[in-house]
């Protein structure tokens, strides 16, 4: 009997089931939205439950699409969005809507706490990373400090993926790779850095215990099964962080190939072999979803969400004319851009529309478009903003290589961006390296979450193994020609932030 294994990747946007076959071939998939909170300016919030529905009726949808006997089904494992805050009481119930990755609630908490432990370089000799508000720890804080009734109620903290897994389950569990992005997790010995917990009184048993990714956290229960179509008894795996597991499923588990996500935000990660000292305040430092394996990242906030915002601020002639023709807007404007010529004819664009994570984590930087000229047309602007995203990912791969020098083989690219053949074009000139996509990254996080649930239910025996299952889909190879041109704009462009933050500051400071 052939055997498969299925994930379910909790976004922000919604949960996607997938199933994978033992040949890394997904046979199906599905998708379920829910809606996100924002009460306030920077604060966001989802409610698990429908979480928990999103993920049970797509689930139901993958598996009855994928027309397997879900005897079959060998592992169910999980991606989910990272960082967020899962209250919940002695008896299980959710105290509050969870908090989430992108709330900025808790910047205060983060600058006293990192005060009061004496600054960047004491706190990463207990975690390895700075503590940004994104992550779970500071928003602990914030909860302590103005929920403190909520607090007081809480037995138990848990992450966005492992809510789930309780419910499916009955059991309390995390992944190393997600307990990294709470700020509190000593990622060199893959342990919640007690010694921490303890400086920032915070009691342990808040926290689940820690399993690798592919390690068994339970089986799914009777009702579960009911819901989901799995089989009850089924094995549920650690699975893993989004932003960790969806590099898995790019094949980026060891050093040498580097990884760029085109998403809303930019992710640039490699697999690291090592645990490393990570000196860099931008950079996040965590597990990778096997034994032994790291990973390092540094996230662009607007990426694919700078050409977004392009498209629908700057660009309604090209909006209306793709619903007229039925095509995708993004085509049309991809099209225009690749009559412009490499290097956009001296035209630069600065991606820091939301401020920035990395290289610089600055939120009063802002976005601009540099060098305008009367001569620039619209295909020019839009060759610029591809190229300027381009150029702010080298600068985090470079800072990635000052962590660990060594020579790039090539880039594997995922993400919505990676549609566009001309955007993979310029960041393999920018690079100056082969700039791969492969099978199953479109899923996302899903993918890698199967790759390491298969390897828990013994189907491939380590992630080198089920990875050595991907198949290239598309390449692009630097064009030698361009090199000069793209080295050039590319001193001039990380030029930029040094010569504008004091004007940047006075733009932000009203
Ligand atoms: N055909 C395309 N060409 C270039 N960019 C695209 C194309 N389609 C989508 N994108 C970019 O991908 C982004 C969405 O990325 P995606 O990975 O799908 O979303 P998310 O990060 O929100 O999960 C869009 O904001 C857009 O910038
Ligand atoms: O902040 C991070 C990782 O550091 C994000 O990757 C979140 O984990 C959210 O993921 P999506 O819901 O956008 O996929």
């Amino acid at each position: 009997m052939k055997q498969y294994v299925a994930a379910m990747d909790i976004g922000t946007s919604g949960c996607k089931s997938i199933i994978v076959d033992e040949d890394g071939l997904v046979v199906s998939s599905a998708i379920e939205e829910y809606p996100l909170y924002s009460p306030r300016p920077g604060w966001n919030e989802q409610d698990p439950e429908d979480w928990w529905k999103g993920a049970y009726i797509s689930l139901r949808k993958a598996v009855d699409k994928s027309g397997i006997d879900p005897a079959g089904i060998k592992a169910l494992s999980f991606s989910g969005q990272m960082h967020g805050l899962v209250a919940m009481d002695k008896n299980g119930s959710v105290i509050r809507r969870a908090i989430l990755w992108n709330d900025q609630r808790c910047a205060k908490q983060c600058q006293d706490m990192l005060k009061d432990i004496g600054g960047f370089e004491k706190l990463r000799c207990y975690t390895n990373n700075n503590m940004l508000p994104g992550y779970q720890g500071g928003k602990l804080l914030w909860l302590r400090e103005m929920e403190p009734e909520n607090f007081e109620k809480m037995t138990k903290a848990v992450l966005p993926k492992d809510y789930l897994r309780y419910r499916l389950t009955g059991e309390y569990y995390t992944d190393v790779s997600d307990a990294s992005g709470t700020g509190l997790f000593d990622v060199e010995n893959r342990v919640y850095s007690w010694e921490l917990l303890n400086c920032l009184n915070l009691s342990p048993d808040l926290f689940p215990p820690v399993v690798e990714s592919s390690e068994m956290t339970g089986e799914i229960t009777k009702e579960a099964a009911e819901l989901t179509g799995l089989l009850p008894g089924t094995p549920v795996v650690g699975g893993g962080g989004d932003s960790v597991i969806q590099t898995t499923g790019m094949g980026l588990i060891k050093e040498g190939i580097l990884g760029l996500t085109l998403g809303t935000a930019g992710i640039v990660a490699m697999g690291m072999s090592q645990y490393l000292e990570n000196h860099n305040e931008t950079l996040q430092f965590f597990c990778n979803n096997q034994k032994d394996l790291y990973h390092v990242m540094g996230v662009m906030l607007a990426c694919g969400g700078s050409y977004q915002w392009y498209r629908n601020t700057l660009c309604g002639d090209e909006m209306a004319r793709a619903k007229h023709q039925g095509v995708d807007p993004y085509d049309l404007l991809n099209e225009s851009a690749k009559n412009s010529s490499p290097g956009a004819k001296r035209l630069l664009y600065l991606p820091y529309l939301s401020g920035e994570r990395a290289p610089y984590t600055d939120p009063n930087l802002r976005g601009s478009f540099i060098g305008l000229a009367q001569s620039h047309s619209k295909g020019d602007i839009t060759r610029s903003l591809m190229e300027g995203i381009g150029y702010g990912m080298k600068q985090i791969g470079e800072s990635i290589l000052e962590l660990k020098p060594l020579k790039l083989d090539r880039i594997i690219v995922s993400g919505g961006g990676s549609r566009s053949d001309l955007w993979r074009q310029i960041l393999s000139d920018i690079f100056q390296l082969p700039v791969y996509t492969v099978n199953g990254a479109k899923e996302g996080g899903a993918y890698g979450a199967c790759l390491a649930g298969g390897v828990g239910a013994g189907i491939w025996s380590d992630l080198e193994e089920a990875c050595a299952t991907m198949k290239v889909v598309t390449e692009n190879l630097p064009n030698v020609r361009n090199k000069e041109v793209y080295e050039e704009m590319y001193t001039i462009y990380s030029d930029m932030v040094p010569a504008l933050k004091k004007q940047f500051d006075r733009l932000a400071s009203a």
